[in-house]
């Protein structure tokens, strides 16, 4: 597969690229600081991306690439991903379903703990040396709480297809008020489902009890408001960020493109 050019758009675990650089030509777009001159030069040889949470292909991109077959993202989202002009051209698509799936959920449950219970606050009244003046205050138990959960399982997601971006700012003032001073909000799947203007003006009033983040409208852009907050724990989108995850997921990536060069039904097509 040596022959075959992939175009590598944005920074992946150190064993997806070396498998990559193994197993094909591989370019790495931010190699290419003038990438209009990079894709005008070696566009058209390029017949596979790869991509993840960070980095996909937008319109543009797509258009550059006249003999691109597949789009493989080392992710579970793919809103980095222009999915009506791949349809529209037949280009395949192919996510990381399912294998990061308890990551991720171990993760929010950190995160619930970590927000109610304090305990980044904690360590930092520890590390100060406060401690000396006296215990820490009184935390939120979390056993016996009503938790509500927002995403997209799998009929979730058929919907959202049928009606794209129905999940934009889903978290909105509304929602938001509905939470209310002892409700807390979790975000452990995309930044714009929150309208982040509102958490953050209802974190200051004190009209939401607290949140834990793990995704923000514009990242790596982190609001500075957010960072002076001690009812907020921030993360920076690491939900399935493990080694051993990583792994699996890279492998699944390697796996639908070996699948495709080879003529064979891919593993997790999404298009
Ligand atoms: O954000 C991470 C993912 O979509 O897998």
């Amino acid at each position: 597969m040596g022959s075959i050019t992939v175009l590598l758009v944005t920074q992946v675990a150190s064993y997806l690229e070396q498998q990559l650089n193994k197993r094909y030509n591989l370019f790495r777009l931010w190699d290419h600081p003038q990438k209009s001159h990079f894709l005008t030069q070696h566009g058209a040889s390029i017949r596979a991306v790869v991509g993840r949470s960070t980095g996909g292909a937008d319109s543009e991109l797509i258009d550059a690439l006249p003999n691109l077959e597949i789009i493989s993202s080392s992710s579970v989202g793919v809103d980095k991903i222009d999915l009506v002009k791949c349809k529209e051209k037949g280009i395949r698509v192919t996510n990381t379903p399912d294998v990061l799936t308890d990551e991720v959920a171990d993760l929010t449950i950190g995160l619930i703990l970590a927000l109610l219970r304090r305990i980044c606050e904690c360590d930092r009244y520890v590390r100060s040396g406060n401690w000396k003046r006296g215990g820490y205050e009184l935390a939120t138990k979390f056993s016996g709480k009503t938790v509500g959960i927002i995403g997209l399982g799998r009929i979730g997601t058929a919907i959202a297809k049928r009606a794209e971006e129905q999940t934009h700012h889903i978290i909105n003032r509304e929602v938001i008020s509905a939470l209310g001073p002892k409700g807390f909000l979790i975000n452990i799947g995309r930044g714009k489902h929150v309208d982040e203007p509102e958490l953050i003006s209802a974190l200051l009033e004190g009209r939401l009890g607290g949140a834990g983040l793990d995704v923000y409208e514009n990242e790596p852009h982190v609001p500075q408001e957010l960072l002076g907050l001690q009812n907020v724990v921030l993360l920076p989108h690491v939900g399935s960020a493990t080694v051993e995850t990583r792994t699996v997921m890279a492998d699944l990536v390697l796996g639908n493109l070996e699948a495709h060069f080879l003529g064979k039904p891919l593993l997790t097509p999404l298009i």
